[in-house]
C-alpha cells in the first residue's frame, strides 16, 4: 500500500560546473496530483528533476516531501519516498528483466537480505502492470528501447514510493505504449512530477503544468491555461492551433512552424 503525499520544491537552484542550469524554482505537486514540466531543449526540466531524485545536488533551496527535508535523509528513506524513471540509465548492467525490476526493492530491504514472499509479488505486480512479466528472464541489455523503458517504469513501481518522477516517460514507446504507460502511472494514485515533451500528452494526463525556460519557471497553471497560442509561440517558438479532446475537457493542439512555413 503506497502512501499518498505531497511534493514542495522552494526555491530550487541547481548548478552544473559553475553554470546555473536551475534558478530559484518554486513548485508544488498536491497529494495524488499529476504536474507536468514543459519547456524547450536544455530548459533545465531533466536537471529540475535530478534533483527531485537526488542525482544532483541544490545549489540552493529545499526539496520537501510532506514535510521531509529529502536532502537531510538518508539514501534508503530518500528511495522509500521518490522513484524514477530517469530519461536515461546505464545499458551496462547485465541483468536479466527481474533483477532489474527487484532493485526497486532495494529500500526496503537489509543488504543482501533474500526476497520476501512480498517482494516478489509486489516485482510480479509491477511487471505484470508494466506489462513485461513474459520478459521476466530474458537479459535487459537485449531488450528493444521502449521494452526497456517499461522494465524501467516496473522497477520505479515495485519500489512504492509516494512520489514517482518521471522523465520524458513516453521515450521509446508506440503511441499505444504511451498511452498505456500513463494510463498505468494515472492509475496509480501516486503523486507524479513529469517532464513531458509533448504538449497533448501533457494536456491529457496533467492536472497542471510548469513551463520552464533558461531554468526559470516562467508560467504555471493548469493545462487550459497555459497552453495558449501566445504561451507555445513566445516559449517554443510554433504556431498553435488550440481544439479540444472529443468527448473530454482537454486542449488539443494543432503545432505548424511559425509564419505559415512547413506543410
Ligand atoms: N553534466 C552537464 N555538464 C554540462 N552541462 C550540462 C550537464 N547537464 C546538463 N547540462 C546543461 O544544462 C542545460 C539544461 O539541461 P537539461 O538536460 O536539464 O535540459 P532539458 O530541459 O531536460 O532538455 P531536453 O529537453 O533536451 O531533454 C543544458 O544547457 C545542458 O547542456
Amino acid at each position: 500500500m503506497i502512501t499518498v503525499t505531497n511534493l514542495d520544491l522552494h526555491d530550487v537552484h541547481v548548478t552544473i560546473a559553475g553554470t546555473p542550469v536551475v534558478t530559484g524554482v518554486d513548485l508544488t505537486v498536491p497529494s495524488g496530483r499529476r504536474v507536468g514540466i514543459i519547456g524547450p531543449n536544455g530548459s533545465g526540466k531533466s536537471t529540475l528533476l535530478r534533483a527531485v531524485y537526488r542525482h544532483l545536488p541544490l545549489a540552493r533551496g529545499r526539496i520537501t516531501v510532506g514535510g521531509e527535508d529529502l536532502w537531510r535523509l538518508t539514501p534508503r528513506r530518500a528511495a522509500q519516498l521518490v522513484a524514477a524513471l530517469p530519461q536515461e540509465t546505464r545499458a551496462d548492467f547485465d541483468v536479466t528483466v527481474w533483477e532489474m525490476a527487484a532493485m526497486g526493492r532495494t529500500p526496503h530491504k537489509r543488504p543482501f537480505a533474500p526476497d520476501t514472499a512480498e517482494d516478489t509479488a509486489v516485482v510480479t505486480d509491477a511487471l505484470v502492470h508494466a506489462g513485461v512479466l513474459q520478459l521476466a528472464h530474458r537479459r535487459y541489455t537485449t531488450l528493444s528501447g521502449g521494452e526497456k523503458q517499461r522494465v524501467l517504469l516496473a522497477r520505479a513501481l515495485a519500489q512504492q514510493a509516494p512520489i514517482l518522477v518521471l522523465d520524458e516517460p513516453t521515450n521509446h514507446l508506440d503511441v499505444r505504449h504511451q498511452f498505456e504507460l500513463l494510463d498505468l502511472v494515472s492509475s496509480t494514485g501516486t503523486t507524479v512530477v513529469a517532464a513531458l515533451h509533448d504538449l497533448n500528452l501533457a494536456a491529457a494526463y496533467c492536472d497542471h503544468l510548469y513551463v520552464l525556460a533558461e531554468g526559470r519557471v516562467v508560467a504555471h497553471g493548469p493545462p487550459h491555461d497555459i497552453l495558449t497560442p501566445r504561451l507555445v509561440r513566445e516559449v517554443f517558438g510554433v504556431d498553435a492551433h488550440v481544439t479540444r479532446v472529443p468527448d473530454a475537457d482537454v486542449p488539443h493542439l494543432i503545432l505548424r512552424p511559425q509564419d505559415g512555413a512547413g506543410p
